[in-house]
């Protein structure tokens, strides 16, 4: 069966990490990023957890886990070297239907953690349906070599010409016209040689004045 994919905002959900090696250490610096509320249960810590923790980054609970730690939480993730402990927190989370990733048991996992490239706002994400992880990691490779930062510009730049055109009302069908003639003038090339004035035209000819690269940019903060 296929894997369903989704992107979440995790930004202030409780999200539980069991363990603390290289894995656990891998999960908990991606879940900050994204703004979630992490709490690390391991008797032994990675340094970089410890200063997380020091720093009141994450909660750290320095000790082995407890079924009582699954409680309100909105994702949890095992990463103990431990089969049974992994078992277990596995069994808890289905228990209270929490979504669980297991690290050494991917037909256990409810989601996988796909490799992933980011550019401001846009994420290209590979997974395998935990079938080789390797072949995850080389393919991120091959997108980060092949969509570079400008991938990044060009999202901030049409996500600000999106909101203007949307907050002068909806129009689904003249909006897919130019947003689509705007990419097939090469916006991405434009972007990457810094061609503001050949950018400065076509955005003129397709949505009007007003709509400069400058102040578009500089109105779309990146989330
Ligand atoms: C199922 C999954 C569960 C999950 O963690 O979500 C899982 C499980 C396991 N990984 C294992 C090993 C390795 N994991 C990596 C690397 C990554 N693993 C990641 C995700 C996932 N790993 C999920 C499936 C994702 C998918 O569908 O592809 C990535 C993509 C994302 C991330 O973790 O951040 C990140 C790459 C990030 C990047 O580089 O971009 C490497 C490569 C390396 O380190 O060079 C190796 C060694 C090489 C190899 O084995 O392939 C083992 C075996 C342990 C053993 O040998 O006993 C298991 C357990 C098992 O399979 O039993
Ligand atoms: N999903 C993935 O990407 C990968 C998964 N793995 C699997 O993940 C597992 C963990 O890998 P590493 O982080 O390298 O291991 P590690 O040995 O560095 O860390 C294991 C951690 O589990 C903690 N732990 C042990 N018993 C515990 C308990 N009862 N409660 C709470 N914490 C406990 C230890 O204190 C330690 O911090 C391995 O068993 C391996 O099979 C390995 C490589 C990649």
């Amino acid at each position: 069966m296929p894997c369903y994919p989704v992107s979440l905002d995790i930004r202030g959900r409780r999200c539980l990490v069991v363990g603390g090696g290289a894995v656990a250490t891998r999960k908990v610096r991606a879940l900050i990023r994204c703004g979630a509320r992490v709490t690390v249960v391991t008797p032994a810590a990675s340094s970089e957890i410890e200063t997380l923790a020091e720093s009141r980054r994450i909660e750290l609970k320095a000790r082995i886990y407890r079924s009582g730690d699954m409680e309100g939480m909105f994702l949890v993730f095992s990463a103990t070297d431990s089969r049974p402990v992994n078992s277990q927190v596995h069994a808890d989370a289905c228990q209270h239907n929490i979504l669980c990733n297991i690290a050494d048991q991917p037909a256990a996992c409810n989601f996988t953690v796909p490799a992933v490239v980011r550019r401001g706002d846009l994420m290209l994400t590979v997974s395998t349906a935990g079938k080789s992880p390797a072949l995850s990691r080389r393919l991120r490779k091959v997108l980060e070599a092949q969509f570079g930062p400008e991938y990044g510009e060009a999202l901030r730049l049409m996500g600000a010409i999106r909101t203007r055109l949307l907050g002068n009302g909806h129009a689904p069908d003249a909006h897919r016209k130019r947003f689509r003639s705007v990419l097939d003038r090469d916006l991405i090339g434009l972007i990457r040689r810094k061609d503001i004035g050949t950018i400065d035209r076509i955005l003129l000819e397709i949505f009007g004045p007003g709509y400069t690269f400058e102040s578009l940019i500089t109105a779309e903060a990146d989330t």
